[in-house]
């Protein structure tokens, strides 16, 4: 069939266009390179949630903070430095982060390697097909809850061991994807600890390790050309559920953060070589609220495709997470109940993306 043919026809049909998107696993990169100039209507996104809407005003003159972690730096200016952003901001930017930049580059490569597969192979890793349950590749964020689409592919590669890694990875991005996860967990550790001290969390034994980072997520995200971008989103206002996350972004930019006053929106903009850290909802909870866990968005691009490749460093599914006792010692209320981090992230992926709400799930009224 030609591709106008095909084209026309899955811009009337909502099901034709699930069908190419989704069940053939064409994702919106083939909608892009299929040389579409109008957005689906599926995609359009109510007006409340575009960027462009007065409600969503860009604050330009305020920056989350970037943080040098130079070994040589100030111990104790990095570390407030580091807790101050989590409390203030929930979002800030590493350099000289001890994450080599070559192993960067070589995942970000790895992404657009995966993405360059046709269509054929990468079905295979659909919900529907995919041999392993710790790899899944899709489109949107979760298409049967969703009002409105997200521009926004995605391979989704769970940690359980090195061996099943090697047995069930994409060969494309399977080698990059393990290197950039091991390479990052002395990061991942640093940070952990600096956060830990100022709660009072002196050391972290082997219990307090599995529900800091028990387990690991790692999503390669293509974000394709999108036609009448403004309409849309890449992704929609949510916060994590991670422990904390470690994204690495290309130089395109779109990452926004929702401003303290929940007033306005600042951009995330990238910095060679450097990594952004975001506080997950499991943090905030451990953290009593102390740590925040930020609301934030990405637009759709109108020239230029855009990568991204976020660690979700989370507790094991099976650990029943709450406040930690270091930090209700002080007689201070729990704001939040235990619960089950398999059911919390059960809850999240349930629903479409409905920023800060999943977190009321765990809060105590
Ligand atoms: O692509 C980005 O910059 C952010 C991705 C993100 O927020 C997520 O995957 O949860
Ligand atoms: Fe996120």
């Amino acid at each position: 069939m030609a591709p106008t043919t095909t084209m026309s026809m899955m811009m009337d049909s909502p099901s034709d266009l699930q069908e190419f998107v989704m069940i053939q696993g064409n994702g919106v990169k083939g909608l892009y390179e299929m040389g579409l100039k109008t957005l689906p209507k599926q995609y359009i996104q109510p007006l409340e949630e575009r960027m462009s809407m007065t409600n969503n005003k860009v604050v330009p003159q305020e920056s989350i903070p970037i943080i040098d972690m130079s070994n040589n730096n100030n111990c104790e200016e990095v570390e407030d430095a580091i807790c101050d952003a989590a409390e203030k901001w929930g979002f800030f930017q590493v350099i000289n982060h001890g994450v080599p930049i070559q192993v960067l580059e070589n995942v970000k490569d790895a992404t657009y390697r995966f993405y360059e597969l046709p269509a054929e192979e990468k079905v295979k890793y659909t919900k529907e097909n995919s041999e392993s349950k710790h790899v899944r590749y899709g489109s949107s964020f979760n298409p049967d809850a969703e009002k409105a689409l997200e521009w926004k592919d995605y391979l989704s590669l769970f940690y359980v061991s090195d061996d099943e890694a090697i047995a069930t990875w994409p060969h494309p991005c399977r080698d990059e994807a393990l290197e950039y996860m091991k390479k990052s967990e002395a990061l991942i550790k640093r940070l952990l600890n600096i956060l830990m001290k100022r709660l009072n969390v002196s050391e972290i034994d082997e219990t307090k390790e599995a529900f800091l980072m028990g387990s690991r997520r790692i999503n390669l995200n293509y974000y394709p050309v999108c036609p009448n971008h403004d309409l849309t989103v890449a992704i929609g206002r949510h916060s994590d559920v991670s422990t904390l996350t470690v994204l690495l972004q290309d130089q395109t930019g779109g990452l926004f953060v929702r401003t303290e006053d929940r007033r306005g929106w600042i951009h995330v903009p990238p910095i060679p070589e450097a990594l952004v850290i975001n506080i997950g909802d499991a943090l905030q909870i451990m953290s009593n609220g102390r740590y925040k866990s930020i609301e934030h968005r990405v637009t759709a691009n109108g020239s230029k495709t855009r990568v991204s490749v976020p660690i979700f460093v989370n507790p094991r599914p099976s650990d029943v997470i709450g406040p930690f006792l270091e930090v209700l010692a002080s007689g201070e209320k729990a704001k939040y109940k235990d619960v089950l981090y398999s059911d919390y992230v059960k809850h999240f992926f349930r629903k479409a993306h409905d920023g800060k709400m999943t977190i009321e799930y765990a809060k105590i009224s």
